[in-house]
């Protein structure tokens, strides 16, 4: 059983919207609910959690109750990680444990289909899968805004959502480090730090994450070419 956990909990301080971005419409559809129909429409995705902040419980349902693979809304921690963590321990409590958890930022609404089915594979053969993108520019690791080093760009790659993993391990990963969740940026992370093998699913470049006013206005331009 394949289980996907939308974190849809954050506050979009940085994009500085009225509401938070992941309820901002492209056209006449939620970036949450453009998000949730790709995990609809994957075949190898079973059911649905979304990780909602508390304050919006009731529009996050509201947004993703016509999926029929949508399970429940689990209430958001005070960092992504601690929503991920929350939505772990409720399918903990389920007697019928999912095999992989497949994690994707709600305001990733550009995903592609088939890159969500292509991490599954990757995580059921090696434990986790991350989609990624490699690196294009050339980057440096920066100090003070002085630079102390070029990095070697073939071997760097940008994560994206989804990630996907063994739930038992990601599960173990979480309890490891639950005291010091805040400090990680992605499951992966927390994945790779407990020990466990995780690949790279090359993944498109327009698989933005929606973070900055100024990224809904190239999300308008992904949404009329592809709506
Ligand atoms: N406590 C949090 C924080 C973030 N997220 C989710 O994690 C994803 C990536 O987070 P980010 O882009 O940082 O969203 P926000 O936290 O909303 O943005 P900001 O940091 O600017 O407030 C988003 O789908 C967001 O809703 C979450 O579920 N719980
Ligand atoms: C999980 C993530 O999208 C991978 O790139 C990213 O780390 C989330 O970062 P944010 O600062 O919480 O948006």
């Amino acid at each position: 059983m394949v289980y996907a956990i939308i974190v849809a909990a954050g506050e979009g301080k940085r994009a500085g919207f009225e509401i938070p971005k992941q309820f901002v419409k492209l056209k006449n559809k939620t970036i949450l609910s453009m998000s949730a129909e790709k995990f609809q429409n994957s075949k190898l995705i079973d059911k649905f959690l979304v990780v909602s902040h508390r304050n919006y419980v009731d529009l996050t349902e509201k947004e993703v109750k016509i999926f029929s693979k949508f399970e429940n809304v689990v209430i958001g921690g005070s960092s992504r990680q601690e929503s991920v963590y929350n939505a772990l321990l409720y399918l903990n409590k389920k007697d019928n444990k999912p095999d992989l958890v497949c994690i994707h930022d709600a305001v990733r609404p550009f995903v592609d289909i088939k890159k969500i089915d292509e991490s599954i594979y990757k995580a059921k053969e090696i434990g986790g899968a991350v989609l990624a993108e490699m690196a294009e520019n050339t980057v440096s690791q920066v100090n003070n805004g002085r630079i102390l080093k070029t990095l070697e760009r073939s071997q760097i790659y940008l994560h994206h959502t989804p990630q996907t993993f063994d739930f038992a391990k990601l599960l173990k990963a979480y309890q490891n480090v639950e005291k010091i969740l805040s400090s990680f940026t992605d499951d992966a992370s927390i994945f790779i730090h407990a020990g466990y093998e995780t690949s790279i699913v090359e993944d498109h470049k327009n698989n933005i994450k929606l973070t900055k006013k100024e990224d809904f206005e190239l999300a308008r331009c992904f949404f009329e070419l592809n709506p």
